[in-house]
């Protein structure tokens, strides 16, 4: 089948290339030039483990192109993804619509034939209706366009695998509109459904919230465990065998209970806010205001790690302190919204000099947070450090040993932000190890 694919970024340039995988012919569209030309010339903008490959492999076999023109996109298919941004409004907690908007202002005045536009992006809940009604008024084929949704829930890091071997396909359709939207996503997962992955057909509002309420139960979950880690600090006791002890029950699950340093990244602190205000703009604001503390209990966590640092220096001005890991994530260069930046810029501001070291994310890193300073390895950053921090849980960090900073460090004092590291072996060897919510 021909797709076009509307935004290349995390998302859109996965969808891109793993549709393409699938068999069909696509076309990415974006407004960024320079992400175009690397896309193009078969390089990945960020960092995703096997994207790469598969771009291309299909970039090489014909089924992947890339283009700025709307007009050439809706020449192209009959089919269209939408996977433009949807971040947090400056100031607000409301989603900005203005992409997504944009996408469906440009591209319905060009469809000329019956179409679907399936949306990828996280959107408050209404959302594809009215990009519905606005699709038709503004198209010359009208009725004959659709609007569905289908949300997209890859994760950074395992985004190839979660595409082609997804725990679920969820689609909207407009079920007072009976159109050709089922019928074409069978045919565009046609393979995966095949391999019996399960595909639940909803209406639109469903489809949109089954998205926001599976980030909301994600957030909470870690907010959960990490508010059971301040009790846990408080008590001396530990919530790492915690986590393991209540994981073992199949109804709880050992998945997403990991304490530390918190939530970040381009979804889950964006969305929960969206959500919170999208329930509050229907009435239903009661409902959500769970969500006001799940957020709050993150926003702690970073807090803690600052004071923790303070605590392991005396003071933080003046002191040099060594933060490993920048990304929100491992296996990501994302930096939006990172725990591990916004711990390293608090304790910048209280006077230490903070040296940053990330394997993949230093350039976002170093355009984010231009005033940081950052080393170009793991000794490097630790050189002559008072405290290390270590704020990602990258391989190679959990991986270290004493004996790799030993001889490196001022003071042999490392606090894990992840609770990814072992105290027993870093404590054995002479230094002072603190974990969040472990004694
Ligand atoms: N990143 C993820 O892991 C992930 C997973 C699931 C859902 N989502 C959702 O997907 C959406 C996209 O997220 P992302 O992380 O890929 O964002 P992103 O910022 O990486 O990518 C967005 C892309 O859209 C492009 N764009 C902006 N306006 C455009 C326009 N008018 N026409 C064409 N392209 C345009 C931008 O240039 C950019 O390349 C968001 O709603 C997000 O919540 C993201
Ligand atoms: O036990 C845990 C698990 C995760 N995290 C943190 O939570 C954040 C988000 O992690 P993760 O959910 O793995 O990353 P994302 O790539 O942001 O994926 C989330 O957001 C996407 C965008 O909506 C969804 O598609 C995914 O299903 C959803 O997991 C990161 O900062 C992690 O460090 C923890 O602190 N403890």
């Amino acid at each position: 089948m021909r797709i076009t694919v509307f935004g290349t970024g995390y998302l859109g340039a996965t969808h891109a290339a793993c549709m393409a995988e699938l068999g069909h012919d696509v076309l990415g569209v974006d407004v960024d030039p320079a992400k175009l030309a690397k896309l193009e010339a078969g390089e990945v903008p960020f960092w995703e483990p096997g994207l790469e490959e598969v771009l291309k492999r299909n970039i090489a076999a014909g089924r992947l192109r890339f283009t700025s023109s709307y007009e050439e996109a809706a020449e192209f298919a009959e089919v269209h993804f939408l996977g433009v941004g949807t971040p947090q409004k400056r100031g607000e907690y409301a989603a900005d619509m203005k992409y997504v908007d944009s996408v469906i202002e440009t591209l319905a005045p060009l469809l000329t034939k019956p179409a679907v536009i399936f949306g990828k992006s996280t959107v408050p809940v209404g959302t594809a209706e009215r990009l519905g009604r606005m699709a038709r008024e503004l198209a010359p084929a009208g009725d004959g366009v659709e609007v569905a949704w289908n949300p997209e829930f890859l994760r950074e890091g395992y985004a190839v695998k979660d595409t082609l071997h997804p725990d679920r396909l969820v689609l909207g359709v407009d079920r007072a509109r009976p159109g050709r939207a089922e019928e074409l996503a069978r045919g565009v997962y046609a393979q995966l459904l095949d391999e019996k992955i399960p595909f639940l057909v909803t209406d639109l509002a469903t489809a949109e919230l089954v998205k926001a309420s599976a980030n909301a139960f994600l957030a909470t979950k870690i907010s959960f465990i990490n508010a059971i880690a301040e009790v846990c600090e408080a008590a001396g006791a530990d919530v790492t065998v915690l986590a393991d002890a209540i994981g073992h029950d199949e109804r709880i699950g050992r998945k997403f209970l990991n304490a530390g340093i918190g939530f970040g990244g381009g979804c889950l602190p964006k969305d929960i806010r969206a959500f919170m205000a999208r329930a509050g703009e229907l009435g239903a604001d009661q409902a959500l205001t769970f969500l006001r503390e799940v957020d709050n209990i993150n926003m702690r966590r970073r807090t803690r790690m600052v004071e923790l640092a303070r605590e392991a220096c005396g003071s933080l001005l003046g002191a040099r302190v060594a933060v490993l890991g920048a990304a929100f994530k491992p296996d990501s260069d994302d930096v939006r919204d990172s725990p591990a930046l916004n711990v390293a810029g608090q304790i910048q501001l209280q006077g230490a000099s903070v040296n940053v070291y990330d394997p993949r994310a230093m350039p976002n890193s170093r355009a984010l947070f231009p005033t940081l300073s950052y080393s170009s390895s793991t000794l490097d950053a630790c050189e002559g450090a008072d405290v290390v921090l270590v704020l990602t849980e990258w391989n190679e960090f959990k991986e270290l040993v004493p004996e790799d900073l030993d001889d490196v460090v001022r003071a042999k004092s490392l606090i894990d932000g992840r609770n990814c590291l072992s105290p027993t072996v870093w404590r054995e060897a002479g230094w002072t190890y603190r974990g969040l919510g472990r004694p």
